[in-house]
């Protein structure tokens, strides 16, 4: 049955040139269950250990100068800590070095899975995380991926008017979507003429669609749709999605998609991925900045406090993408 899910039309815009800096990433170690990153040279750690944000050096901008393709090569990944392999932390100097790695990170799933299986079902939140993937609207990426096999959706959405502040369609729409060209059809946002209960069936039944037409896929072992990547951004109360802590949604099971009336971060009607849903992806980012959210990142890497972010995991790969400041207390 065709979902009424409601498609936008997006407009086009000319792609901006930057210049493309390098990123830096450092090692963390955590008790168990990790694999992280590190540096692998003097100059990347001198980089990193000068505390390099917003350094104007002439090394640095010698580095920036370095082509992106560099960039993921230098982010070494190494050291499997414990038992679960696909879990891994990188730590960026700086956020902007963040986006430049999270750009190629997800340009290098975006060409493994259009030619794999010609689509690519990427799932965003919203909050930071939609600032952090700028770099893919700059070139080189705007002008390598392929756009036209993407398919677009939201891994939760504030039941609120499309062109409303607090709407992630619009935060997505107006930094990403209106940016590149994503055939309109492709674009799943919610329709917020519903109800909260009503639009989270409506997305579900629209997924249901995509899964018949093989535009997602299945995962073998949950039988929930298998996203190949999930982008999230986490509250500094460790919420992912619109699961927040405490809360009985955290526990649901069945259902792909579910509704919230009592958000405690405004506006209180959300729909909201399930954590069954979110964790059958084949590929998760997790990104996070900022020291206000160090807690909750301690809370989850650590497991020392119940937070939803600590949750989350993935069938392939679950990478946390961590800025120094929302490391500091690990
Ligand atoms: O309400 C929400 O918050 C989270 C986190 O947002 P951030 O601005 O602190 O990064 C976001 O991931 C979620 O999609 C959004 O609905």
């Amino acid at each position: 049955m065709a979902s009424s899910c409601f498609l936008r039309s997006i407009l086009f815009s000319s792609p901006t040139n930057l210049s493309s800096p390098r990123s830096n990433s450092l090692s963390v170690f955590f008790p168990k269950n990790l694999t992280c990153s590190f540096p692998t040279s003097a100059s990347r750690f001198e980089s990193f250990s000068v505390s390099s944000i917003g350094s104007g050096s002439s090394r640095r901008l010698a580095d920036s100068r370095k082509k992106i393709s560099e960039v993921r090569s230098m982010a070494t990944t190494a050291a499997e800590i414990g038992k679960d392999e696909k879990k891994r932390v990188e730590v960026f100097d700086t956020e902007e070095n963040l986006a430049i790695d999270l750009a190629k990170f997800t340009a290098d799933l975006s060409d493994k899975f259009c030619k794999e299986r010609g689509a690519f079902t990427v799932v965003v939140s919203g909050g930071s995380l939609i600032k952090s993937l700028r770099k893919l609207v700059e070139s080189p990426y705007v002008d390598s991926i392929d756009w036209s096999r993407w398919h677009f959706f939201w891994v939760d959405e504030r039941v609120v008017p499309k062109h409303h502040d607090d709407s992630n369609y619009k935060l997505a729409y107006d930094s990403f979507l209106s940016k590149v060209p994503i055939p309109p059809g492709n674009v799943y946002a919610i329709n917020e003429s519903l109800s909260a209960e009503a639009a989270a069936d409506d997305y579900e039944t629209c997924l249901k669609h995509l899964v018949k037409t093989s535009t997602l896929r299945v995962s073998e072992s949950t039988g929930f749709p298998k996203f190949d990547l999930m982008l999230l951004g986490m509250g500094p109360d460790g919420h992912v999605a619109s699961l927040f802590p405490g809360h009985s949604l955290c526990n649901e099971s069945k259902k792909w998609v579910t509704s919230i009336t009592d958000s405690p971060k405004p506006p209180s009607e959300r729909i909201t991925f399930t954590f069954p849903l979110i964790n059958s992806s084949a590929h998760v980012a997790l990104v996070v900045c900022g020291s206000g959210k160090a807690e909750a990142v301690e809370a989850a890497l650590k497991k020392t406090g119940n937070v939803p972010a600590g949750s989350v995991s993935a069938e392939d790969e679950l990478v946390w993408f961590l800025d120094k400041p929302a490391c500091s207390k690990l």
